[in-house]
């Protein structure tokens, strides 16, 4: 008996999203019906479905939950954050412009401008290895300003990387040409590294100016993806502590511009601000197995 489900169909800089609505009633998928729907050929076609439901914290307005393309549940979803604001709000579920929301791993804030751009409060990155996680085990890192850049033996040879946990992980190589970069045939490699026991998002990131980068990011669970935001954030951060960047910086991505500020020079755990789009694309109900 096949199960129909409503869903919005969503994008912020390109990064696409099915969210369904479970504050009216739970969903209980499972990862392969997760996979069907993010499928581009038998589904709708996504990198992560957004699970918004009720939450049971009284400082939260709702709990919202991301699921990869792959059908793992994982901790955060930087554009996702944004298009869920605007979901909640088209779909009346609440009028606020700021909504505290319960994700994985803690609550954040968020805020819907009066320009449509939406501001998520996206707390303060994590940088201690065994909170990424991150098995540094015999490995011994550069100093590079105020970072600590790891070597990543690869295939292809050693790259060095930034690593920080944005809520979700993130490995961060500085690259000379973001549209050069060899995403596609390191980043699976990255994601999948011994040295990350739960998988790694791989950013290549690019400086342009002080305010300005290019950043492709080959997700965990989702492959390539035209924008990452809290790949974003991590390549921005990494960037202002390797001394390259300064707050706020403009990351180009192929799908957008996000808006990343960061005050972690003077204070380590300010939280990190990112700004950019959420977009409705269609509405639809699909009927799967
Ligand atoms: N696209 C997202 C990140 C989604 C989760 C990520 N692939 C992971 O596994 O951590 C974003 O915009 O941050």
């Amino acid at each position: 008996m096949p199960l129909t489900i409503r869903f919005t169909k969503m994008q912020g800089a390109g990064n696409d999203f099915v969210v369904l609505d479970g504050t009216r009633e739970p969903f209980a998928l499972s990862p392969a019906q997760i996979r069907r729907l993010c499928d581009r050929h038998f589904g709708v076609g996504a990198d992560q479905l957004l699970l918004v439901e009720r939450s049971t914290r009284d400082e939260a307005d709702f709990r919202y939950r991301i699921f990869n393309a792959d059908g793992g549940e994982v901790e955060h979803c930087g554009n996702g954050a944004r298009c869920f604001v605007k979901f909640v709000r088209d779909a009346g579920l609440t009028d606020k412009t700021t909504i505290v929301v319960e994700v994985m791993q803690g609550l954040i804030t968020l805020t819907m401008r009066a320009d449509g751009q939406v501001s998520v409060d996206m707390g303060a990155p994590v940088f201690a290895p065994p909170q990424v996680p991150f098995d540094q085990t015999g490995l011994t890192p550069r100093r590079d300003n105020d970072d600590d850049v790891w070597p990543l033996a690869l295939d292809s040879g050693t790259v060095e990387v930034s690593v920080l946990s944005m809520g979700n992980p993130h490995a961060v190589q500085i690259v000379a040409s973001a549209e050069q970069a060899p995403v596609a045939q390191t980043g699976p490699e990255i994601e999948r590294h011994r040295r990350f026991p739960a998988r790694v998002n791989a950013g290549f990131l690019e400086i342009v100016d002080r305010h300005t980068a290019r950043l492709r990011v080959f997700e965990r669970g989702a492959g390539e993806t035209l924008a990452c935001g809290t790949g974003a954030c991590a390549a921005a951060v990494a960037g202002i502590r390797r001394g390259v960047l300064d707050s706020p910086v403009a990351v180009h991505t192929h799908g957008g511009v996000l808006t990343i500020a960061w005050d972690g020079r003077a204070d380590p755990q300010a939280s990190v601000l990112m700004t950019g789009p959420a977009v409705t694309v269609f509405a639809g109900e699909i009927d799967i197995v």
